[in-house]
């Protein structure tokens, strides 16, 4: 330790402070994070070898007091209603299931008693013969009168013994005498026949119990505590010992059981029971949890069973381990609390299911766009038709959905979409693109209506609450649903247009009101390009099979920070991580909506919609605005004569071909620049060219379209044109 950090004149005693460094807590050597004492300013702690001493907090006793984390008033299961309403079950159910299953064993445990009551009777007798002889002094007895000498004290040992003698055999005869009183009475002078079997059975069972053997017990175990030993705290030390961790090990081999701290009791939560352990100094609650399988072979529990958790707020070290009495998979869904009666509200956390521990696990729909995954069959439909519905429960939402995989999961959500198909047919293609470039032309809308709304209006530029619901803006949410979006990426003709569209919309559309949910059963880069996976906020991963998927769905190295869905198994239908709503990936089993559930929500919504005059589009009975089934460039064909005598050698710039688009059909086309005309056409194959134009005498040259290139790339991308092979 240097001493100009604390002044020329101060002399530490080395050896006094290492005799401190024992008492003080300590911190395992660590090369890593071994301090330079040089660098050291004056508040840091001190240090001698490398080692921290023990940091003396120097508050008053009330500070630290009223500094320490509060525990919880209430007990976890009964602080919601599910918890309570679980907690009770898993009380009913278990002493329910044991009172009869020892109830109808109670004849048996009786005969049982009865064969042992000769037993309890001999051992009464014995117990009494020896108390009044006193037996078990005999030998020391032995030995005394052995080594009295003296004849008179000899006489007088003998002569206490005999009146301790006749005083414990008066007494038992007394005693005895009161018995034979109280059973003659019993026997002659009760009337009631039931009374006296009573007391007879009674004194029988009586005799039994004092007749017991502890290796053959009377009552059998109304639970298999072989396959699953009570949670029990010696019992989780020693899982946490068999981890293979270093620290943890050695702190067990030097302190035993008092390395891990219990902070409280062992306690029932929800569906299972919940241990908050201080971890020994140096090993953090992560480690565990990395570690989770080898954990549950501890616990000698399934892995779906056991959740070990942080606890950031307290330290590092506080592991919360939960162990439920039955893994998610087992466990009915809960139902879903809209299901019955209920609005939502999209600015709002919707409800979607409950996590591993029975409590609610919701997600806030507005602001965000979102992304599922999993391989075929294991709910990633059911979660989407899910989040739709919460959506429809809000009127002002405004729904577009799209399910390419075709088929009948959304047709519930007719009665309130206002624009729904289902399939990847051509016409189907079509009409979400169209849809989607309407959709991204009323997201430039908003963007610049919101610019001119008034501070008081709109405070933070972006949609509010009370935005959303003032119908003069049509600032209301949209919320545009995609299954199997590989189908559109895809495509062969609109994958370029359609990826460039969906990225814009997930990227810019969350700040003005535009959610976009994507779900696919095949994430890879191409089912989910990039941008749009990138730009995700909110993202739910059921089971995928490697980590690849893993991440792609969840976000880059989740799998290496322990988030896997590969962990789940085939029969964990609806189960999934969820990442993005608070700051740690969840696992939530969502709700269970069937279909004829879904279309009693749909009809509960649709009646909230057309109450509040939110019903539009299909829903009311209207057709898209546009239904013209071209693309960009038969647009451009038809704004494009043949013979332009301003633009006479057949090339136009392309900021006046977007200007040309905008006047022929401002709905599709407003605002758009000639960059965005470029882009627009690229993935058809149409390329720019340098397009020179004599103006005020001066020649101007500009990026623009070849008319011939037009006509030549329609002959080939026409679908179902003449020129289709
Ligand atoms: N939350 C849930 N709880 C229990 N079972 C569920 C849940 N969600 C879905 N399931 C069951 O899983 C089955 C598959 O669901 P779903 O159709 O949503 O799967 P998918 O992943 O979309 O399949 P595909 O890839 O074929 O489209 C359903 O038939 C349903 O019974």
């Amino acid at each position: 330790m240097t001493t100009d950090q604390h002044g020329p004149s101060e002399v530490y005693d080395l050896e006094a402070v290492r005799r401190a460094r024992e008492a003080a807590t300590e911190v395992p050597e660590d090369p890593e994070h071994a301090t330079d004492t040089d660098d050291v300013d004056q508040d840091a702690p001190m240090t001698v070898d490398g080692q921290v001493l023990a940091v003396v907090d120097e508050r008053p006793k009330s500070a630290q007091r009223a500094a320490a984390p509060r525990r919880e008033i209430l007990p976890g299961w009964a602080k919601d209603r599910e918890s309570a309403k679980a907690a009770a079950k898993w009380a009913v159910d278990y002493y329910g299931h044991a009172t009869t299953y020892h109830g109808v064993r109670l004849p048996t445990y009786y005969a049982k008693l009865a064969g042992r009551a000769p037993l309890g009777l001999g051992r009464v007798i014995a117990a009494t013969y020896g108390w009044i002889f006193d037996t078990s002094d005999r030998e020391t007895r032995a030995q005394v009168f052995g080594t009295v000498n003296d004849a008179s004290a000899y006489l007088r040992l003998r002569q206490d013994r005999r009146t301790q003698v006749r005083a414990r055999l008066f007494l038992t005869l007394l005693v005895l005498l009161v018995l034979a009183g109280l059973s003659a009475y019993v026997v002659y002078g009760v009337d009631s026949l039931m009374v006296q079997l009573g007391l007879g059975l009674t004194a029988l069972a009586g005799l039994g119990l004092l007749g017991r053997n502890p290796d053959k017990p009377i009552t059998g175990r109304a639970v298999d505590a072989s396959k699953e030993p009570r949670l029990t705290s010696e019992l989780i030390v020693n899982a946490l010992g068999s981890l293979g961790l270093a620290r943890l090990n050695q702190a067990i081999s030097k302190d035993g059981s008092k390395a891990i701290a219990f902070v409280s009791p062992i306690m029932r939560d929800g569906a299972g029971f919940r241990a908050e352990i201080d971890l020994p100094a140096g090993v953090t609650a992560t480690e565990v949890i990395e570690q989770r399988e080898r954990l549950a072979s501890g616990l000698r529990r399934g892995l779906g069973k056991v959740w070990p958790e942080t606890d950031p707020e307290v330290h590092s070290g506080r592991l919360v381990l939960y162990v439920a009495d039955k893994s998610l998979a087992q466990s009915k869904p809960a139902p879903w609390p809209l299901a019955k009666t209920g609005k939502a509200n999209v600015f709002e956390p919707v409800p979607i299911g409950v996590d591993q521990r029975g409590r609610p696990v919701t997600l806030t729909l507005m602001f965000a766009s979102g992304l599922i995954g999993a391989i075929p069959r294991m709910g990633k439909t059911f979660t989407l038709r899910l989040l739709t519905l919460a959506a429809a429960l809000d009127p002002r939402v405004e729904l577009h959905v799209y399910n390419l995989k075709g088929g009948s999961d959304f047709i519930p959500l007719e009665p309130v979409a206002h624009a729904i198909r289902s399939g990847d047919d051509p016409e189907d293609v079509e009409y979400l693109v169209r849809d989607l470039r309407a959709a991204q032309i009323e997201m430039r809308r908003r963007y610049k209506l919101l610019k001119t709304l008034p501070r008081e209006v709109c405070p933070e530029s972006k949609v509010t609450d009370a935005l959303a619901s003032d119908k003069r803006y049509g600032l209301h949410p949209l919320l545009y649903v995609f299954d199997e979006c590989q189908f559109m990426f895809e495509h062969d003709i609109y994958g370029a247009e359609i990826i460039e569209l969906v990225t814009d919309l997930v990227k810019r559309g969350p700040a003005v009101g535009l959610m976009v949910w994507v779900a696919t059963q095949r994430p890879d880069a191409k089912s989910i390009p990039t941008g749009v996976s990138a730009n995700a906020v909110l993202r739910i991963c059921l089971k995928v099979t490697g980590q690849m998927e893993n991440d792609m769905v969840l976000g880059t190295s989740m799998y290496k920070a322990g988030i896997r869905a590969t962990r789940f198994g085939r029969k964990d239908l609806g189960i999934a991580y969820l990442v993005g709503e608070g700051d740690d990936p969840v696992i939530v089993r969502s709700s269970f909506v069937d279909a004829p559930a879904a279309e009693a929500i749909a009809a509960r919504a649709r009646a909230a919609r057309l109450a509040g005059g939110w019903l539009s589009g299909m829903a009311a009975g209207e057709e898209l605005p546009d239904d013209d089934t071209g693309s960009i460039l038969d647009h451009l064909l038809a704004v494009w004569p043949e013979h332009d005598p301003e633009w006479s050698n057949g090339k136009v710039w392309c900021d006046e071909l977007a200007q040309r688009l905008a006047t022929s059909q401002p709905s599709l086309y407003e605002g758009w620049t000639g960059e965005q005309v470029t882009a627009a056409v690229k993935p058809h194959g149409l390329r720019t060219v340098q397009v020179k134009k004599m103006i005020d005498g001066g020649q101007v040259n500009k990026r623009g379209l070849s008319r011939r290139d037009l006509t030549d790339t329609l002959g080939h991308t026409e679908i179902g044109g003449p020129d289709e092979p």
